[in-house]
């Protein structure tokens, strides 16, 4: 974690946008797993780093990841798609205020907790991509923990006419596969034990019941302090633990009965450590030691997740990988809920590490994007061709001006050039005895000659642009024809996947399982499309060889002492 001082807020300046209410929140007979994307503002040492921002919001579910490394000028690989979208259950960027994320990631799990469900949120990401900001925050910014204990105290204090509560909070981290309590760290490693009842407890841990939310804050903020943090070759102050604040809320009715039912429900809110990778991070030693740990420990949590998130399987979950899932078993499976707030820089140097950490969190969903992602390809790339093509037009237009003015000054040109040439001959009469006279007209003779050659040179070279504009406008136009079928294609796609779930609807419950796979029809690809890809690949060639004479034509003219007068004329 870092101090409230170092702020990365250099691009807060956009209004904050509202999220909408249908993508964010979850009711509690809903989704199971939220996963969530919170992209960081860009930081002021990325930006003096020379860093580019490659991590975009594109809607309040889909954010999109650059690939710094692809040139986009590359007209012929423009059909390749730079970004990559991926799409989450509610997406954040730089202008979402904490209240926001706490609003549409956990809000919603309170009125779960206190009638004695279990749930999780956890913080995932690189290291120094904000999870402590979000989870722990500041004192003028708080985050999940302290919004979601103001909370739950006004929901139990709003239903204490009919129900008795009892609070108890803990504060512990896992470093290097040991339990340390946060809140009083002199206590050494402690235990996992499970009780009577088959729940997994840490033995000896402190626990204390304050509904003070400023109290709380203090002591999270204390416990905070007593993480294990190391400099590691990615951040100056890395947090090398997972930290877990637990709230258990025990319920139970006011009205006195034989029965007296007690409901527990706990809530466990994790800021994970630093998901970097040991060889990104060059750890060395004891950091490498911790970093494997770690990696176990996530790999742990991805495999539980996966596991419960694909419904059609009966995969076994293995809780036993890891104390971290060890610690989660009651609140990952069951009844419980899970919210996971994934944490990406959107700074062009974290490009590897933020593909990772999106690759690790929709894999956790499953959620199949491939649709929209399609859509928003396309609609991105005819909008580039559009602009190509655009681009193109213009410089057609200003190549032929060009050539007009240059037809209609020619002679005059022609005439000026001359009287430069008679300038130099008076010159050399000048300087020459009468004897020079006859070497003199022989100059003159070459000169004129080499100025002929040299506007030919100047035409030849104007129309080999021309021409090859006109097939980067043909290669444009073809690319054009790809891309509107590719759209066409996503749209089919849409329909039929469409179809498929309004059919598994009126369809029983066995025949679903065994009927939900991916498997769309082969859609034949139009005779246009496959000619326009033909015609690119030709097209590429025609535009090489003409690249290649160009080349040969200002190399020759410049070896036949013409090179200033065709680089600097026609060859631009
Ligand atoms: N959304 C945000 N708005 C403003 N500042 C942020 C935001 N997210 C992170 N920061 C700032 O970025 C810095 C790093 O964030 P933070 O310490 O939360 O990262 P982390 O993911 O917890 O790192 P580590 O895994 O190393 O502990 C901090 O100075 C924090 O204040």
């Amino acid at each position: 974690m870092r101090g409230p001082s170092e702020p990365r807020d250099a691009l807060r300046s956009a209004p904050p946008r509202a999220v909408s209410p249908c993508c964010g929140t979850f009711g509690l007979n809903t989704l199971q797993l939220m996963v969530a994307l919170r992209v960081r503002p860009i930081s002021v040492a990325e930006l003096e780093e020379g860093a580019t921002l490659i991590a975009h919001k594109v809607d309040e579910q889909m954010v999109v990841l650059m690939d710094p490394m692809e040139d986009p000028d590359d007209i012929l690989r423009a059909h390749r798609s730079r970004e990559k979208s991926y799409l989450f259950d509610v997406a954040f960027d730089f202008t979402a205020t904490q209240e926001m994320v706490y609003q549409a990631t956990t809000k919603s799990l309170i009125a779960g907790v206190i009638s004695g469900y279990n749930a999780t949120v956890f913080a995932y990401g690189p290291t120094g991509c904000g999870k402590t900001y979000t989870m722990l925050g500041t004192d003028h910014e708080p985050g999940i923990y302290v919004r979601t204990l103001n909370d739950l105290f006004r929901a139990i204090e709003e239903t204490s006419n009919d129900m008795e509560y009892e609070v108890s909070m803990s504060y512990l981290e896992i470093y290097n596969e040991m339990i340390r309590d946060l809140l009083n760290p002199a206590l050494g490693y402690l235990e996992l034990r499970e009780d009577s009842k088959g729940v997994i407890q840490v033995a000896g841990i402190t626990e204390v019941s304050t509904i003070n939310a400023k109290e709380i804050m203090q002591l999270l903020m204390k416990g905070n302090r007593q993480r294990t943090q190391e400099p590691t070759a990615a951040n100056r102050t890395s947090s090398r633990s997972h930290a877990v604040l637990q709230v258990a809320v025990r319920q139970r009715s006011r009205v006195k009965d034989v029965l007296q039912e007690v409901r527990q429900g706990r809530l466990f809110m994790i800021d994970l450590a630093g998901s970097e990778r040991a060889s990104q991070t060059q750890n060395r030693g004891q950091r490498m030691k911790e970093g494997a740990h770690i990696n176990r420990s996530l790999l742990a949590l991805g495999n539980c997740i996966n596991a419960l998130s694909d419904k059609s399987s009966n995969k076994y979950i293995n809780y036993r990988d890891s104390k971290l899932t060890r610690l989660l078993k009651d609140s990952l499976g069951g009844n419980s809920r899970t919210v996971m707030i994934a944490h990406i820089s959107p700074a062009s140097s974290a490009f590897e590490e933020s593909r990772n950490t999106l690759t690790y969190a929709g894999r956790a969903k499953n959620i199949k994007t491939r649709v929209k992602q399609n859509l928003l390809n396309v609609s991105y790339h005819i909008a580039q061709y559009t602009g190509i093509i655009a681009d193109l037009r213009g410089e057609i237009q200003r190549l032929k001006c060009k050539f007009d003015e240059q037809t209609r000054r020619g002679p005059a040109r022609g005439r000026l050039e001359r009287g430069d040439i008679r300038h130099i001959q008076a010159e050399v009469q000048l300087h020459s005895g009468p004897g020079g006279q006859a070497d003199m007209g022989q100059l003159r003779e070459q000169l004129i000659s080499a100025f002929q050659e040299q506007m030919e040179v100047r035409r030849r070279l104007l129309e080999l642009e021309h021409q090859t504009m006109e097939v980067q406008i043909d290669t444009s136009r073809h690319l054009l024809t790809i891309a509107g079928w590719e759209h066409e294609k996503s749209r089919r796609a849409l329909k039929w996947r469409e179809e498929r779930r309004k059919e598994s609807y009126t369809k029983d419950d066995s025949e679903k399982d065994s009927d939900t796979g991916d498997d769309q029809p082969d859609v034949l690809e139009p005779p246009e499309v496959a000619t326009a890809r033909e015609s690119i690949t030709a097209l590429m060639g025609e535009q090489k060889r003409l690249q290649k004479q160009k080349v040969c034509m200002v190399w020759g003219a410049g070896k036949a002492g013409l090179g200033s007068w065709g680089r600097g004329g026609a060859a631009r």
